[in-house]
């Protein structure tokens, strides 16, 4: 282990994000009433340029009048590189009251973009005296934003959690296709006559996972475009809880099932953890700092990830 410690995460579940345009107040509720454990609603890319006004009022009413009950609340504002974020975050903080926890910075390319954004909160929370700090999450997904993810990562004591957003980073990366997430067809290698499918998204998601555990950030996985294709969700969605990734966001309320149940570790991956930890304090009575667990070899280092299994379980209530 280094010097410096790894900084832990923020302790509250985020197995599944569920977006929904700020304008089209009709499925607030519905989402409020979801099986979600944070709510994004969104006042960038799924809601028109005319119609941007009216969805930070229908936005910032819902925030005060729903009940939104243990959900962690959290809007995505517009783009620094738009004429609109700064009354986003001016009129949330000044106007939507103690119930917004969070707020979603897109398209973040560096540091400085999480600083201009914590620079105006800070000075809106200290002019209305509010008690409360809103917290950050950002989106990855541009080629700088992945180039200085690290930096990203570090920028400020407000961000909790960094997603991949696959369709703005295929784009900014000039990447030849129109799918968000999952498989794309031409990304194979060809062995003896078959085809080999890879995860093009994978160096992106192991980049931010990375930056994430090093600086105390949750790592989440960003949307999955086809929502009628529930087996190639949770194949994206097991590959990023198996990279580390914490969650992943749903945007249809039929993805909030399938990402629960991957992001929520399994009875029997919850005993075998327990198991484990179970036989290193027996190896640690007798002495030894490793030991045999059905048939395979277990040490100290197999504790830390088993614990990672157990306290994710008791997280949720497991
Ligand atoms: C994708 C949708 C436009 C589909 O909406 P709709 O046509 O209404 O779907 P259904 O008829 O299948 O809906 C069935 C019922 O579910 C309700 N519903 C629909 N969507 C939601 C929702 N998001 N939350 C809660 N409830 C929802 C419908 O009202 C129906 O209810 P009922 O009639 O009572 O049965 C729509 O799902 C949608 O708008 N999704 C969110 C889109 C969004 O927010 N996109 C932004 C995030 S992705 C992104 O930005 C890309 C990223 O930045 C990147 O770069 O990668
Ligand atoms: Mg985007």
């Amino acid at each position: 282990m280094s010097f410096r410690i790894q900084p832990a995460a923020p302790a509250r579940p985020n197995r599944c994000q569920l977006f929904g345009p700020g304008s089209r107040p009709a499925i607030f509720e519905k989402m409020a009433s979801s099986a979600a454990d944070v709510i994004n609603l969104d006042l960038e890319d799924s809601v028109a340029p005319d119609d941007k006004p009216e969805a930070r009022k229908n936005i910032i009413q819902a925030i005060g009048d729903i009940d939104w009950g243990n959900k962690y609340l959290s809007v995505r504002i517009n783009g620094l590189d738009t004429p609109y974020w700064y009354r986003d975050v001016v009129d949330l903080l000044e106007l939507a009251g103690d119930r917004i926890d969070q707020i979603m910075i897109p398209k973040v390319g560096c540091a400085s973009d999480v600083y201009a954004v914590d620079a105006l909160a800070t000075a809106v929370e200290t002019a209305k005296g509010r008690t409360k700090p809103i917290s950050f999450e950002v989106i990855i997904e541009s080629a700088a934003g992945i180039a200085h993810v690290e930096e990203i990562a570090a920028s400020s004591p407000r961000l909790q959690a960094m997603s991949l957003g696959a369709a703005d980073f295929a784009a900014s990366m000039g990447m030849q296709t129109t799918g968000i997430g999952g498989t794309q067809e031409n990304y194979y290698m060809a062995h003896e006559g078959a085809k080999h499918w890879s995860d093009p998204w994978h160096w992106a998601q192991a980049a931010i996972v990375a930056a994430c555990r090093t600086h105390g950030v949750l790592p989440v996985d960003g949307p999955f475009g086809d929502f009628s294709d529930d087996e190639g969700f949770v194949a994206q969605a097991r590959r990023s809880a198996t990279l580390g990734m914490v969650g992943k966001w749903a945007i249809h309320p039929k993805q909030i099932a399938l990402a629960n149940e991957v992001f929520t570790p399994s009875a029997e991956q919850v005993q075998e953890a327990r198991e484990i930890l179970e036989a290193m304090e027996k190896a640690k009575a007798d002495g030894a700092g490793a030991t045999v667990y059905k048939g395979r070899l277990v040490d100290i280092a197999s504790i830390k990830q088993a614990e990672v299994i157990v306290r994710q379980s008791e997280m949720i209530g497991g």
